[in-house]
């Protein structure tokens, strides 16, 4: 069962790696692609929080704001109704696709008790999975994830050509 994390350090292109394979392997036809994908929220040049979008559905929500009201990371506050409803639910409906995306298993997402536990249930299936991992978290399901993924440090030498690479490994498995 092929699991492949990439990590690195802030802003390298982690989820562009990702999003990049993804968008390779969607091309196949027949290849369905479930999870999800994170993206900044930037309002007038500024950084105003990070979206969280369901990668079957597109249905997106906030994973975290300047103008939420939930716990806070830094100076964002995470939106736990979004991450459940959300971020839980796509992993939880992903079961039926060829490859699970979790983008990513970082501060904010570890924030949600119910986004943890349906992480956990991916990884009790038999689903292939690829994933953004945090860098240095001690929580204890990153540290499973570091254990269990093959994991893949992006740098600004290998960024280009990952998204090929992962790609191929993923449609190879099939
Ligand atoms: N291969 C690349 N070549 C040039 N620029 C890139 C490349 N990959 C990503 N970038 C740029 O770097 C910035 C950060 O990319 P990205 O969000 O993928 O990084 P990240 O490591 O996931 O960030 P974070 O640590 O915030 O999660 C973006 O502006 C993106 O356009």
């Amino acid at each position: 069962m092929l699991r492949i994390a990439v990590t690195g350090i802030p802003g390298i292109g982690k989820s562009t790696v990702v999003a990049k394979a993804a968008e390779k392997l969607a091309d196949q036809p027949g290849f369905k692609i479930g999870g999800i994908q994170t993206a900044e929220i930037r309002k007038e040049g500024q950084r105003e929080g990070f979206s969280i979008m369901d990668l079957a559905t597109g249905k997106t929500g906030v994973l975290g704001s300047i103008r939420e009201s939930g716990p806070r990371v830094g100076k964002y506050h995470v939106n736990l109704e979004d991450l459940e409803k959300i971020g839980a639910n796509a992993l939880r409906s992903a079961m039926d696709c060829d490859l699970i995306v979790i983008d990513e298993v970082g501060t904010m997402e570890l924030k949600s008790e119910a986004f943890v536990s349906a992480v956990k249930v991916v990884l009790e299936s038999d689903k292939p999975v690829l994933a953004v991992l945090h860098r240095s978290s001690s929580h204890q399901l990153v540290q499973r994830m570091r254990r269990e993924f093959e994991v893949l440090v992006v740098n600004e030498k290998n960024r280009d050509g990952l998204p090929g690479k992962i790609a191929n490994r993923f449609r190879e498995m099939r």
